[in-house]
């Protein structure tokens, strides 16, 4: 039986991140993709240059359409937006007892651009934060959710842990902000694991985050450990950015189909 994979995100005209980078994710994971749109983006490599956001009741309409009729067996979350947004994603995932959620806490784009608005966060992290199985901030997002800089890996595994006192989920934070290594750390019921990756030099780096964590969304829907489908979404994301695709003038996307063999 094929596996249904949802993601809850933003739109990304460019297709490099958001829901366009969940869907082929989740395709060349060989899943179902479904989608809940939270926002459309006017974006490109270069930049964010415009959001027009959905309306609560349409985002929530569109998770009762999908759980109704095909219920997933993972959930990625992403952009947000709003802080009523937040709420009623948080209510229909509670309704329909939705499992195995993946939840990226997108705050701002590569590019700079605010894709959070300032009084979701505090929503963002008492509601949505709590609900995942396992929550993937990078280190810009891990230094607001724990309060202090991210310098050094010691520090990686301090802010672990101070975010883990209120989430009952995996902690993993990304290190692909680091300057030469690109090592994550997953912190999880007390034990610290490391994924070490020497970092890949190309700047195309668009949607890196979005990409890992639908990955570990479709490892969580075939059934991997937390554990496991983060080494499988971590070495995923390693292929996509090492098939070197450029495109576009500014930090472009990656070759996510670099494992699909058709023709
Ligand atoms: N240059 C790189 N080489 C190897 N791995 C990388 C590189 N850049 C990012 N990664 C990996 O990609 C994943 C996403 O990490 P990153 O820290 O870039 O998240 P992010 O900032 O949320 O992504 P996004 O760019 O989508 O916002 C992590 O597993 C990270 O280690
Ligand atoms: C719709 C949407 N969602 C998420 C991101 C974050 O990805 P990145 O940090 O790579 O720009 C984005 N740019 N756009």
């Amino acid at each position: 039986m094929i596996k249904k994979v949802l993601t809850i995100a933003g739109s990304d005209s460019s297709g490099g991140a958001g829901i366009q980078a969940d869907i082929k994710t989740i395709t060349c994971h060989k899943m179902y993709a479904m989608s809940a749109i939270t926002a459309l983006t006017a974006q490109n490599t270069t930049g964010v240059y415009g959001v027009q956001e959905a309306t609560p009741e349409f985002v929530g309409q569109q998770i009762d359409c999908i759980f109704n009729d095909i219920r997933p067996d993972a959930v990625k979350i992403g952009m947000v937006s709003s802080s009523k947004i937040i709420k009623v994603i948080v209510e229909k995932l509670k309704k329909y007892n939705a499992e195995s959620i993946v939840v990226d806490p997108v705050m701002v784009a590569t590019s700079g651009s605010p894709l959070l608005e300032k009084e979701a966060m505090s929503t963002l992290i008492n509601e949505l934060l709590p609900m995942g199985t396992v929550i993937t901030p990078n280190i810009p997002e891990a230094e607001i959710l724990c309060g202090f800089k991210i310098n050094e890996q010691d520090d990686m595994l301090r802010a672990a842990k101070k975010i883990a006192t209120s989430i009952k989920g995996g902690v993993l934070i990304k290190g692909g902000h680091f300057s030469n290594t690109a090592d994550d750390l997953l912190y999880i019921d007390g034990k610290e694991v490391w994924y070490k990756q020497e970092k890949i030099y190309n700047e195309n780096t668009h949607g890196t985050g979005c990409t890992l964590s639908s990955a570990i969304a479709c490892n969580l829907a075939d059934g991997y450990s937390i554990e496991d489908s983060i080494r499988n979404a971590k070495s995923y994301i390693t292929g996509a950015l090492k098939a070197g695709l450029n495109l576009g003038k500014g930090s472009g996307p990656l070759e996510h189909n670099y494992n699909i063999k058709i023709k």
